[in-house]
């Protein structure tokens, strides 16, 4: 039976992918403000944005259980695009994506009592225009809340691949094929 973890993310999004991997997990939030961070670039951004959750969490909590943290962001003409905060910054951050290339990057970092894993994974595509009225549509709805770069791989922008290089879990913010392994 596999141990119990932490998911040190409020992300449903994420429990989701542990629970559709029948990983078994309790929820709990870390603190950390990522709005203090002021970095262009990405990898550097979800990197230090899962540090400063790691370090956040530990010192909250003892380590009782492996502990798992991640961040994600997405990128599209040089611009990180994190979650909107309003549905006009929602348009703006789609319409970034619509006919674009965009990389979406996942850090995690994974801490028990045997070993710590950091991973720091990106998943590329190439998306064909957002018809705008699927967009708007979609704008009125509530799912692109609390989503970095207001997207849903697995939704809304599944029908606009033409291109994508790499995992599907990487750009939903959790790169579980690269978790599984450590998790006794
Ligand atoms: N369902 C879905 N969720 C996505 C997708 N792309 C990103 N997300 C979610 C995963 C995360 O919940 C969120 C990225 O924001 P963060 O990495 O800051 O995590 P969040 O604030 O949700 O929780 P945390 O900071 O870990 O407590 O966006 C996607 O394509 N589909």
């Amino acid at each position: 039976m596999m141990q119990q973890i932490v998911l040190g993310s409020s992300s449903q999004t994420r429990a989701e992918i542990l629970r559709a991997h029948s990983i078994p997990f309790i929820q709990r939030e870390c603190g950390f403000d990522e709005e203090q961070l002021s970095l262009q670039n990405p990898a550097h951004f979800v990197y230090h944005a899962t540090k400063g959750k790691m370090q956040s969490y530990l010192a909250s909590y003892a380590l009782d259980r492996a502990v798992l943290c991640a961040d994600t962001v997405v990128t599209a003409h040089g611009e990180i695009l994190r979650k909107a905060k309003d549905v006009e910054d929602a348009r703006r951050i789609l319409e970034r994506q619509s006919g674009s290339r965009v990389s979406i990057l996942t850090c995690m970092m994974y801490k028990s009592a045997k070993c710590e894993m950091m991973d720091l994974s990106a998943t590329h595509y190439r998306f064909k225009p957002f018809d705008k009225a699927s967009l708007e549509a979609y704008l009125q709805g509530d799912e692109w809340k609390g989503k970095a770069g207001a997207c849903m791989v697995e939704g809304f922008c599944k029908s606009y691949i033409e291109e994508v290089v790499g995992l599907e879990s990487t750009a939903m913010g959790l790169s579980i094929e690269k978790l599984i392994p450590f998790l006794s």
